[in-house]
């Protein structure tokens, strides 16, 4: 038996980091993280306890052994026996099967008690992203955010199942050896008073140590996850520009960072556990040589220190693993940190939103909307306004076409009407309500997006058109695919409805996918229509079904057009031209081309196919 001391354990593929321009908030303390992380376990008390009940009893016959070791030496090996040698071999095979079945029930119970804590504590985490404010993805990478979501939350689930475990059983063992050392023999015990306080307190530095170490090795895994995740989803482009040799270079930088970082911990690490290692051996011997002292002077027996030893063992084997588990809780305090962090951010966020988002019953109707002298700048960019005092108006059901350069606002405008930002000044309405008068759902439910590259998700075409509108029946869903234009290619396919698109809808062809967005948008009927045309264009034939598909979803609806083609831009009844923010002519189609001002030019000279894009059809 040898003091387990690995609390440099290899560097695990975890991963967390604090968000780029981050959550405001300060790492708790040490302790609150742990209350709080040990709180999620309180709803399980009953599993937990029973576990407790099994650590004592499984960990109370462990101590019991060094008595069996006494009685060995003192009444089976000497002279006039009183127990014989089966006895005492049949006996302890008892205790042996007795101690592990306590044993796996103990390991069983926590660790499922733990499992459960820590999906409960993804579920929450993943919640608490997802619901954040649109804001908050502008300056997070997508990379940080699944690392804390699969990897802090793994550490943690480490921790508080098999380490804390562990933990509890070689903390009873340590503490009631250390009780037993006292009964056994005082005298020889304060050599262990000397000895303890300098591992508790060489503990404490080198876990707030170690805790710090682990916070930036996170972050730098976390980086290079972020790398990782980027590249992988743009293999495309990374292929397409012969870049994969680079990108190696970049991901194989980062984790080399992290690398080096952890092996200073490891370092640390080596050295706390030699350390520990050879105090625990160092009082062993100083025992040896005080108690055989006193064997031989009659004061104790043989069997007294012979059970002496092997409780000084006990207690030395368990400060070894406990001194090597302190290293992996101290890691897992700064995962703790962060995911708790995440959740109170976004516990404050809802706050703020609830303070002025609407629980009233208010839904959207008709579909009429007013920018009113809206101004707006992005979080992430204070310095540069991005719309100044916008003001128009779309009565319900017609068709308004935003027309103007690259960057001159366009998609910012349906970001305010979507809600994803509050404008800085003026408001935004919708059926003579401001946007915060209406619920979040109210909100999905009236007003609707097709984007200008549609998100498709990994499931099946039914699962895509059903998105907005979970409840719909089967010929909901077909009679959307034949609107959209979609079902015969959709039939087409063998598995027809049940045909699996790919990570956003890679499986698909842009026209295609252009469609089954559309069948989304008519199932979800929302009140008002967003509409971002692609700017890419597709071939005649499919472009004349997206167009049709288009016509039909705008139909008696309040559409607002991103328009990149002179040919949307004429469908509509008015249209307004942005210049870099500022709203600069408005009215119908033909009077401005008539009024002969910016739109007229910018047709006439065609100035704005360079602007919007070299392939649309203007
Ligand atoms: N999420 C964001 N965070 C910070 N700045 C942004 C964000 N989105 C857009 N911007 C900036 O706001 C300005 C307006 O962007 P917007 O997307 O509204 O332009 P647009 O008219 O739709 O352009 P395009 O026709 O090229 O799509 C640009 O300068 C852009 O850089």
């Amino acid at each position: 038996m040898s003091p387990s001391t690995d609390p440099a354990s290899s560097p695990s593929p975890v991963a967390s980091s604090a968000p780029e321009g981050g959550d405001s908030h300060e790492p708790e303390s040490a302790t609150m993280t742990w209350r709080r992380l040990f709180g999620l376990a309180r709803p399980h008390w009953r599993p937990l306890a029973l576990a407790t009940l099994a650590l004592v009893i499984g960990s109370g016959i462990t101590l019991a052994y060094p008595q069996v070791g006494r009685v060995v030496v003192d009444e089976v090996l000497s002279e006039g026996a009183s127990y014989d040698l089966s006895t005492v071999g049949g006996a302890l095979l008892g205790l042996f099967l007795v101690q592990a079945v306590f044993f796996s029930l103990r390991y069983y119970l926590f660790t499922v008690v733990g499992d459960r804590v820590v999906a409960d504590l993804r579920t929450s985490l993943y919640g608490a992203i997802i619901g954040r404010e649109m804001a908050f993805f502008d300056r997070t990478r997508t990379g940080e955010l699944t690392s804390r979501l699969a990897s802090d939350t793994q550490l943690l689930q480490s921790v508080v199942t098999t380490n804390l475990s562990m933990a509890l059983r070689y903390g009873v063992q340590a503490l009631g050896g250390l009780v037993l050392l006292f009964v056994t023999n005082v005298r020889l015990s304060l050599v262990m008073i000397v000895v303890l306080p300098v591992v508790v307190g060489a503990a404490m530095v080198y876990g707030r140590r170690v805790r710090r170490l682990s916070r930036e090795v996170q972050d730098a895994i976390a980086d290079s996850t972020s790398l990782a995740e980027e590249s992988i989803a743009g293999v495309r482009t990374v292929r397409s520009f012969g870049r994969e040799a680079a990108e190696r270079e970049r991901y194989s930088e980062a984790i080399e960072r992290s690398f080096s970082l952890a092996k200073s911990r490891a370092v640390l690490g080596g050295i706390f556990g030699g350390g520990v290692t050879f105090l625990a051996y160092a009082t062993i011997a100083v025992i040896v040589w005080v108690g055989g002292h006193q064997v031989l002077s009659g004061a104790m027996s043989a069997g007294e220190l012979t059970a002496y030893i092997l409780y000084v063992l006990f207690v030395a084997v368990s400060l070894g693993v406990l001194s090597g588990l302190w290293t992996d809780f101290a890691r897992a305090l700064g995962a703790g940190e962060r995911v708790f962090g995440l959740l109170d951010a976004a516990t404050a966020d809802r706050r703020r939103e609830g303070s002025v988002a609407g629980s009233s019953s208010a839904v959207i109707t008709r579909g009429h909307v007013q920018f009113n002298d809206v101004s707006f700048t992005y979080p992430t960019r204070r310095d540069s306004p991005v719309l100044r005092g916008v003001r128009f108006e779309v009565h319900p059901g017609q068709k308004l076409a935003i027309v103007g350069a690259s960057g001159a606002g366009k998609s910012t405008i349906a970001n305010l009407l979507s809600a994803f930002y509050a404008p800085d000044d003026g408001e935004v309405y919708v059926d003579g309500l401001t946007l915060e008068a209406y619920s979040e759902e109210a909100l999905r439910d009236g007003i609707g997006m097709v984007a200008q590259e549609p998100v498709l998700f990994s499931g099946t075409v039914r699962e895509n058109v059903r998105y907005g509108r979970p409840e719909a029946d089967e010929g909901a869903i077909r009679e959307a695919l034949r609107a959209a234009n979609a079902l015969d290619f959709v039939e087409e396919f063998p598995e027809g409805l049940d045909t699996v698109v790919g990570e956003r809808g890679v499986r698909l062809s842009g026209g295609q996918k252009q469609r089954v967005a559309i069948a989304r948008a008519l199932l979800k009927d929302p009140r008002v229509l967003i509409l971002d045309e692609a700017t890419s264009a597709l071939d005649v034939e499919s472009e004349a079904l997206v167009q049709e598909a288009l016509d039909r979803l705008m139909e008696g609806r309040t559409t607002l057009i991103i328009a990149h083609r002179l040919s949307t831009v004429a469908r509509a009844d008015q249209m307004i031209v942005l210049d870099r923010g500022v709203l600069v002519e408005a009215g119908s189609p033909a009077e401005l081309i008539d009024k002969g001002g910016v739109y007229a030019r910018m047709v006439q000279m065609q100035a704005i196919e360079d602007s919007v894009s070299k392939t649309t059809s203007w």
